[in-house]
């Protein structure tokens, strides 16, 4: 029988590939954003992590302290001691901040990971623009945002990319990398080699809606939300379905909770304003009353599912 084993790949700062990069500033302290932290500390890397809210950072080196704990029980499961040096050199590279300009200001690479809103990201990256090195990439986490709307208002066009990143980052082994119509050659390359030093298995795809996997897994998240409303199935049998008869390691209700129905709202969104006809964005009624409750999933302790809250 195929198993579906989840693998955390260990990459300490001595077995990661040595990359350009040593100062990265990561913008967005929430699932996202503190996931690629602690990958980027991980490696070795300086790390600031930023975040309008104290209440975010705050929660996000918590969760970073105990994710970190759970790779070093597998990485140094003979040699406890060890680990919990592993842990603590990884914490202290990262620093958390509120002010983006100034922790831009000694950074190789930014990476982006706020919310998915093209208005609120064109002012981050208008403001950074002016304020990082010449020689800072620019790289945005968006799920579904164009690259190139987004580097839009920036000079550093050619040091533009996107660096989409899967949830949990730190178990999810894929990077897209993505070019847009100006990312330079050598801009695209030192964002590979550097998805390569943080131990993802990088893909390259061009600035399309949802790049590779969220063209595929919307549309599939937003099928299984509209079987749901239309009552054909029961919510867990929609993810047993799913689980059990095609394998996946989530059912698509569980896994819409767990990258929260605010993303995904967001997502579709943005897709059915851009592709009014396309009857696979078309807004979902249910979907809207979750958010509008503040049901975003797991993150709220609840959404299609009810969580304890952490
Ligand atoms: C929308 C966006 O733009 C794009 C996206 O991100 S789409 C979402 C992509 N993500 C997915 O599809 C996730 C699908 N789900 C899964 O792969 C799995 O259910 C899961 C990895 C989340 C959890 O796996 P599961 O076996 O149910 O739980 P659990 O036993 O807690 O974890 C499995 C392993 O991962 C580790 N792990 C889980 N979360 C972790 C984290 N945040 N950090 C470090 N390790 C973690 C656990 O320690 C465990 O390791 P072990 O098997 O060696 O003991
Ligand atoms: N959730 C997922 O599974 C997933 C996967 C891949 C990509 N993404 C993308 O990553 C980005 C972040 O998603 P998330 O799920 O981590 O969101 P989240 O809501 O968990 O975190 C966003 C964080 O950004 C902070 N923030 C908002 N505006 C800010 C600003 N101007 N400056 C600094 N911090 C700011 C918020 O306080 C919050 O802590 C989005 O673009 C999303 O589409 C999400």
């Amino acid at each position: 029988m195929m198993q579906f084993k989840v693998i955390v790949r260990n990459f300490s700062s001595s077995s990661a590939m040595q990359s350009a990069i040593k100062n990265v500033t990561v913008i967005g302290g929430g699932l996202m954003g503190s996931g690629i932290a602690q990958v980027s500390a991980q490696a070795g890397q300086n790390v600031t992590l930023v975040d309008v809210s104290n209440d975010a950072l705050a929660k996000a080196k918590k969760s970073i302290g105990t994710n970190l704990s759970r790779v070093a029980k597998k990485m140094y499961k003979d040699n406890p001691q060890e680990g919990e040096k592993f842990v603590n050199d990884s914490l202290g590279r990262i620093n958390t901040a509120t002010d983006a300009a100034e922790a831009s200001k000694s950074a190789d690479l930014v990476v982006e990971a706020i919310v998915e809103n093209i208005g609120v990201k064109h002012k981050l990256f208008k403001q950074l623009d002016g304020v990082a090195p010449s020689h800072t990439i620019f790289a945005s986490n968006t799920s579904s945002l164009s690259i190139n709307e987004i580097a839009s208002v920036v000079k550093r066009k050619d040091k533009f990319g996107g660096l989409h990143f899967f949830n949990p980052v730190p178990v999810m082994r894929l990077l897209e990398v993505v070019k847009g119509s100006e990312t330079s050659e050598a801009t695209y390359k030192t964002m590979m080699e550097w998805g390569k030093s943080v131990g993802k298995t990088c893909i390259t795809c061009k600035d399309t809606p949802g790049f590779v996997v969220n063209r595929l897994l919307v549309p599939y998240i937003c099928e299984a939300i509209r079987l749901y409303e239309r009552g054909d199935a029961s919510a867990r049998d929609i993810d047993i379905a799913m689980k059990l008869g095609a394998g996946y390691p989530m059912g698509p209700l569980e896994l819409a909770d767990y990258v929260g129905l605010d993303t995904n709202k967001f997502i579709l969104d943005g897709w059915h304003k851009k592709f009014p006809d396309q009857q696979l964005f078309k807004p979902i009624p249910l979907l809207e009353k979750l958010v509008a409750e503040g049901k975003l999933g797991v993150k709220t302790g609840e959404g299609f599912y009810k969580y304890e809250k952490k």
